[in-house]
């Protein structure tokens, strides 16, 4: 975050009530885009807009400030002799496609065969958003998210399927609207035992 927020005088005048200051050479960069589209950046309603922008943009990428594992760094010895699958779904996030910074937006289910220790279920959902408030594509948020909780939670299994509309498909480009893109990861019991994948495949509605 350090190199977009300025600290010189100007850019702290950019920062009232608590707001990021937006360096002027980042406002600029949207200035020109502004321009390119065919617009006059310096028009009433869109002198503001550059630093608007920014600090949007600064929101939807909000996750390369966090390391997603640290959501899984408070775990609990397993209660219970509990050992069946645990499965959030239909957690909704949004992301922005690397290619042309549109959005993503979509569900996930996240499932885990515990082996010692469970997370707080809240915690699945953090580790997710960590990596779609990142520029993306989804098989690398499906891959990135599955692979942070076997690494940290160290479970039997875990099982990732995200279902998502991409604007860039949507609003530009083909237009095609009302299309989803399914991606999914498998790990550990879910990946070699074809039941397990089954279940957990059925209990996420798929
Ligand atoms: N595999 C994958 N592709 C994506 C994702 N998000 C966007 N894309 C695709 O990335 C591709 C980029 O293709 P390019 O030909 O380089 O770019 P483009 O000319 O803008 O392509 P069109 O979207 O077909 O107009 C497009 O086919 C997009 O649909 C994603 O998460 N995963
Ligand atoms: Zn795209």
């Amino acid at each position: 975050m350090s190199s977009l927020v300025g600290h010189d005088e100007d850019d702290l005048q950019d920062g009232p009530l608590g707001k990021p200051a937006v360096p002027g050479h980042v406002q600029d960069a949207i200035r020109t885009l502004i321009e390119w589209a065919g617009d006059d950046p310096t028009r009433e309603g869109l002198v503001d807009t550059p630093k608007r922008v920014a600090r949007a943009w600064l929101e939807y990428c909000q996750g390369y400030q966090e390391d997603p594992a640290v959501h899984l760094s408070r775990i609990f010895e397993e209660v219970g002799g509990y050992d069946e699958v645990v499965l959030l779904k239909d957690i909704p996030f949004q992301s922005h496609c690397e290619h042309h910074m549109a959005p993503i937006i979509g569900k996930a289910a996240i499932a885990y065969l515990p082996r010692d220790h469970v997370v707080g279920i809240s915690k699945l959902a953090r580790v997710l958003h960590g990596f779609a408030r990142r520029l993306q594509i989804q098989e690398r948020l499906t891959a990135e998210v599955a692979q942070c909780i076997w690494q940290h939670l160290k479970p039997q299994g875990v099982a990732v399927v995200i279902e998502a509309n991409h604007a860039c498909m949507t609003a530009r480009g083909v237009r095609t609207p009302g299309v989803s893109m399914i991606t999914s990861r498998m790990m550990g019991t879910f990946l070699e035992d074809e039941r397990s994948r089954k279940e957990v495949l059925s209990l996420m509605g798929y």
